[in-house]
C-alpha cells in the first residue's frame, strides 16, 4: 500500500498558500484603503484623485454591477456619489471618475480633450464604417481646433475631427440654423396636425409610435430633404430598430442573435447610400437657393460633407453613407425621446397642462389656428415652457461624458494623469437631492417632475423667469465645454414646439401604468432613456377656435 506521507508536497502547503494569498490581498486592500482616506483628507493642489481600494492585484475593480445595469449603478454606487474625483483600476487601465459640480465644470473648461474614440466605436461597430476610413479617423490626433495639436503629423485634408465640426457647427449653430429651424417647424406642424385623430376619443396602443414615425420623419426631412424618406418609407422605423439595439451593435452581437436589428441596419445603410447617389447625380449648382440649400441634399450641410469626405483618403461611397447614417441617428435619438417625455409629463398633470396651455396660446399668431402658427421667438422664451424642457432633461437624460487627456490636467485641486480615461456621469449630478431639493423645492423629491426648480420670481419685473444660473456642473444633459452638444438649440426647438402643437391640437389621457413608464432594467445610458414598456393613451382632437 502506498504511504501518503511520502508525497513531495507537504500536506499543509495548499492551506498555507490560500491563507498567505488571502493575507496579502487583505494587506493590499488595507494599505489602499488607508492611502485613499489619507489623500481624501489632503487639500493641497496637485494631488491625484485617490485610487479606490481594490482587492485583486492585476484585475483591479471588476464592476459586475456596472456591467449588469450601468444606469442603476450610476444611481446607487458610492463610486459615483463621492463629490470629488476618484480613480479606479480596470485591468491595466486607470479611469478617473470626475464628480462634484465644480470638478465637472473644470473638466469642461479643459481644451483639447479628445472624444473622437467614442465616435469611432459608434461608426465602426454600429454604422459599418469600412476599415480604410476607420483607420483615417483613428489616426487623426490633430484635435478639433483650427491649429493642429503639437506633434500631430496628420495631413490637413485628413483632419476629420476639425473639418466635420466646422461643417456641423455651421448647420446647427451658425448661418445654416435659421433655414434648418424654419424647415423643422413647418414639417413638424404639417405632420403633427394631420394625425389620424378626430374629435372622438381614439385609443393608441403606444404614444411613442407618433414620435418614432411622424416626428422622426419631420426631423429627417428638415435635415436631409424629403427624398430620403420618400424613397425609403421604412427608413424612420429602421433608425429606431437600430436605436433599440445599439448596445448589441456596440458589443458586436452576431447577426444570428440580433437578426431583425441587423436587417434594419442593412436597409437603413442602403437607403442612405441610394439617397446620396441620387442627390449627387441630380444636383446642379442652379438648384442652390439664396440660403445655400438645395432640394437634393436637403441642405448645404450634407453637400459640404460630401465634398469634405471626397477630399479625404479612404472615404468611398460606403464610408460617406456610414458617416451620414450616424449623424442622422444622433440627430434623432435623444431629441425625439425627450419630446415624447415632455409631452407625457405635461399631459399627466392637469394643473401643469392648464398653465402650459395658457403660455402656448399666448404665442399663437392672430387668426392662424388651423394649423396653429406660433411666434417662435416668443414661444422659445416662455418661462414655464423652458422650465418644463429643463426638468424633462434633468429626469430623463442619463449619460456618461467621456474624455481622454493626452497629458496631465489640473482640475481644481486634483491632477488627472495623462492617458487616464475621464468619465463624468450626468446622473448623480441631476439626481442629487442636496442640490435639487432645497429652498422652495425642498418638499419636492428628486424623482418628482417639478419644473419650478428652474423658475425664479423677478421682483423688479414682477414676473416669473426661467434660469439655469447656479446649475453649472449639475444640469449637464448636453455635456459641456468644447464638445457640448451642438444640437442643443435644435433639440430645444423640437421639444417645445412638439409640446405646443400637442397641447394645442389634442387632449390626451395616459392609460399606461407606472411600471411601463419606469426606466428599463439593464439600461446603458446614452442620453434620453426610453420608457420600459408601451405607453397606451387615448387622444382626441380639440376644437381650436
Ligand atoms: C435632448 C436632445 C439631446 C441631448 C440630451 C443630447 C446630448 C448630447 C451629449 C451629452 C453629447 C456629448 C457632449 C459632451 O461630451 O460633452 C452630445 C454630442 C453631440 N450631439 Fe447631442 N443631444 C441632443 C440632441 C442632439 C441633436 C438634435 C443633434 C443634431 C441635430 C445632436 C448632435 C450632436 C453631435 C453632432 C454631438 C457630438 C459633438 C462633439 O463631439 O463635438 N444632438 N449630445
Amino acid at each position: 500500500m502506498e504511504n501518503s506521507s511520502a508525497s513531495p508536497i507537504p500536506r499543509f502547503l495548499p492551506s498555507y498558500l490560500v491563507v498567505g494569498t488571502l493575507f496579502v490581498v487583505l494587506l493590499r486592500y488595507l494599505i489602499a484603503r488607508y492611502s485613499y482616506d489619507d489623500i481624501r483628507e489632503k487639500t493641497e493642489r496637485d494631488h491625484r484623485p485617490p485610487l479606490l481600494p481594490h482587492a485583486i492585484p492585476l484585475l483591479g475593480h471588476i464592476l459586475f454591477d456596472f456591467l449588469r445595469d450601468p444606469l442603476q449603478f450610476a444611481l446607487t454606487s458610492p463610486i459615483f456619489w463621492q463629490r470629488q474625483p476618484v480613480r479606479l483600476k480596470a485591468l491595466f487601465q486607470e479611469v478617473c471618475i470626475i464628480q462634484g459640480a465644480q470638478n465637472i465644470v473644470a473638466l469642461f473648461k479643459q481644451r483639447g480633450l479628445s472624444t473622437r474614440f467614442i465616435h469611432h466605436i459608434f461608426l465602426s461597430n454600429v454604422f459599418l464604417l469600412p476599415n480604410e476610413a476607420a483607420e483615417i479617423c483613428r489616426r487623426d490626433d490633430s484635435g478639433e481646433y483650427f491649429k493642429p495639436r503639437a506633434g500631430s503629423t496628420v495631413h490637413h485634408h485628413n483632419r476629420i475631427d476639425f473639418h466635420s465640426r466646422v461643417i456641423q457647427n455651421r448647420l446647427l449653430l451658425g448661418p445654416g440654423q435659421s433655414a434648418l429651424f424654419g424647415r423643422l417647424s413647418s414639417n413638424m406642424t404639417k405632420r403633427l396636425s394631420c394625425l389620424p385623430i378626430n374629435t372622438d376619443w381614439t385609443e393608441i396602443s403606444d404614444l411613442m409610435d407618433v414620435f418614432k414615425s411622424d416626428l422622426t420623419a419631420a426631423t429627417i426631412d428638415a435635415l436631409a430633404g424629403p427624398a430620403l424618406v420618400q424613397r425609403h418609407p421604412s427608413f424612420a422605423r429602421d433608425i429606431w430598430l437600430i436605436d433599440s439595439n445599439i448596445t448589441g451593435f456596440i458589443l458586436k452581437k452576431p447577426r444570428f442573435m440580433n437578426f431583425q436589428a441587423h436587417e434594419a441596419r442593412d436597409r437603413a445603410f442602403q437607403a442612405v447610400l441610394d439617397w446620396r447617389s441620387w442627390a449627387s447625380s441630380n444636383f446642379t449648382p442652379e438648384a442652390v437657393d439664396e440660403e445655400g440649400n438645395d432640394p437634393f441634399w436637403g441642405s448645404s450641410f450634407f453637400r459640404e460633407r460630401d465634398k469634405m469626405f471626397s477630399n479625404m483618403d479612404g472615404f468611398n461611397a460606403a464610408a460617406k453613407a456610414s458617416e451620414d447614417l450616424s449623424f442622422i441617428w444622433s440627430s434623432n435619438t435623444n431629441g425625439i425621446i425627450a419630446s415624447f417625455w415632455i409631452t407625457v409629463e405635461v399631459f399627466r398633470d392637469s394643473e401643469l397642462l392648464h398653465a402650459v396651455r395658457e403660455e402656448v396660446s399666448s404665442c399663437i399668431r392672430d387668426g392662424e389656428v388651423r394649423p396653429p402658427s406660433f411666434d417662435i421667438y416668443k414661444l422659445m422664451h416662455q418661462p414655464l415652457l423652458q422650465a418644463v424642457f429643463a426638468e424633462t432633461l434633468r429626469l430623463h437624460v442619463h449619460g456618461f461624458l467621456v474624455r481622454h487627456p493626452h497629458e496631465d490636467r489640473v482640475l481644481n485641486r486634483w491632477t488627472i494623469p495623462g492617458g487616464d480615461w475621464c468619465i463624468a456621469s450626468s446622473t448623480p449630478a441631476a439626481m442629487d437631492p442636496e442640490f435639487w431639493c432645497t429652498g422652495e423645492s425642498a418638499s419636492h423629491g428628486v424623482n418628482e417632475f417639478w419644473p419650478a426648480r428652474f423658475l425664479r420670481w423677478d421682483s423688479v419685473t414682477n414676473k416669473l423667469t426661467f434660469s439655469l444660473a447656479g446649475t453649472e456642473g449639475s444640469w449637464v444633459p448636453f455635456g459641456g465645454g468644447s464638445h457640448v452638444c451642438p444640437g442643443r438649440f435644435f433639440a430645444k426647438r423640437q421639444n417645445i414646439l412638439t409640446l405646443a402643437l400637442m397641447v394645442t391640437l389634442y387632449d390626451c389621457e395616459l392609460l399606461a401604468d407606472q411600471e411601463s413608464l419606469d426606466v428599463p432594467p439593464g439600461t446603458y445610458p446614452l442620453g434620453s432613456v426610453s420608457p420600459r414598456g408601451k405607453v397606451p393613451v387615448k387622444m382626441r382632437r380639440r376644437i381650436v377656435v
